[in-house]
């Protein structure tokens, strides 16, 4: 049993490589909004004993895994360490002491990811830049994790926007009522679950 599924994680990793090969140097090779479909079919899928929970984790490993092995980067995470390593695994990481480190980190790198638990902050969407959300997650704790892409991460294709207006702290809006002066920064396909943290 194990041998059979590790063959098919080593056939899935080669075709990854592949994937990574078509995607050109100055497009990201993180796609949100497709992480997100890979996910929504697996779950849709989903019967038997495993908790849909474990699934979900597992694939969430496997999608970390996969987009470093497509090109290697590193998650800027200031104080969302669990949901870091929930939603890419064990990979390079560096902790920043607030979420303006963090986003200035991945202004100087675009292709890394910036992941701030916006609790550390009460206005880390000031300072972005050309970083966008490509995520926004609960977690079991009452918390609010946002995930940003440096300038070339894709946009998700789900309906939601996050937005910040005026100055105002980001809210949530459907995409077809944006206004023209709406400063839009993500749009991400809405995340099934709560993302588990230690207490
Ligand atoms: C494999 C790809 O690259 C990344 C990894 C994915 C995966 O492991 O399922 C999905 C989307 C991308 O973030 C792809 O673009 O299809």
């Amino acid at each position: 049993m194990d041998s059979g599924l590790h063959r098919l994680l080593r056939e899935r990793f080669q075709i990854v490589a592949e994937i990574g090969k078509t995607k050109g140097p100055d497009e990201s090779i993180i796609r949100p909004a497709r992480e997100a479909a890979v996910i929504e079919n697996r779950l849709a899928a989903h019967e038997g004993p495993m908790p849909a929970d474990i699934l979900v984790h597992i694939w969430r490993v496997l999608i970390g895994g996969a987009c470093v092995v497509q090109r290697p980067f590193t998650l800027h995470i200031a104080g969302a360490l669990d949901t870091a390593r929930f939603l890419y695994g064990p990979i390079s990481a560096a902790l920043h002491a607030d979420a303006a480190d963090a986003v200035a980190a991945l202004a100087a790198k675009p292709s890394d990811l910036a992941i701030i638990d916006t609790a550390t902050s009460s206005d880390w969407w000031s300072g972005r830049g050309k970083a966008h959300a490509i995520g926004r997650y609960h977690t079991s704790s009452g918390g609010v994790v946002v995930v940003l892409g440096g300038e070339g991460v894709a946009f998700g294709a789900g309906p939601i926007a996050l937005v910040a207006q005026d100055g105002d702290a980001p809210r949530e809006v459907d995409a077809t009522v944006l206004g023209p002066d709406d400063d839009v920064i993500g749009r991400y396909h809405p995340f099934p679950l709560v993302i588990p943290v230690a207490e």
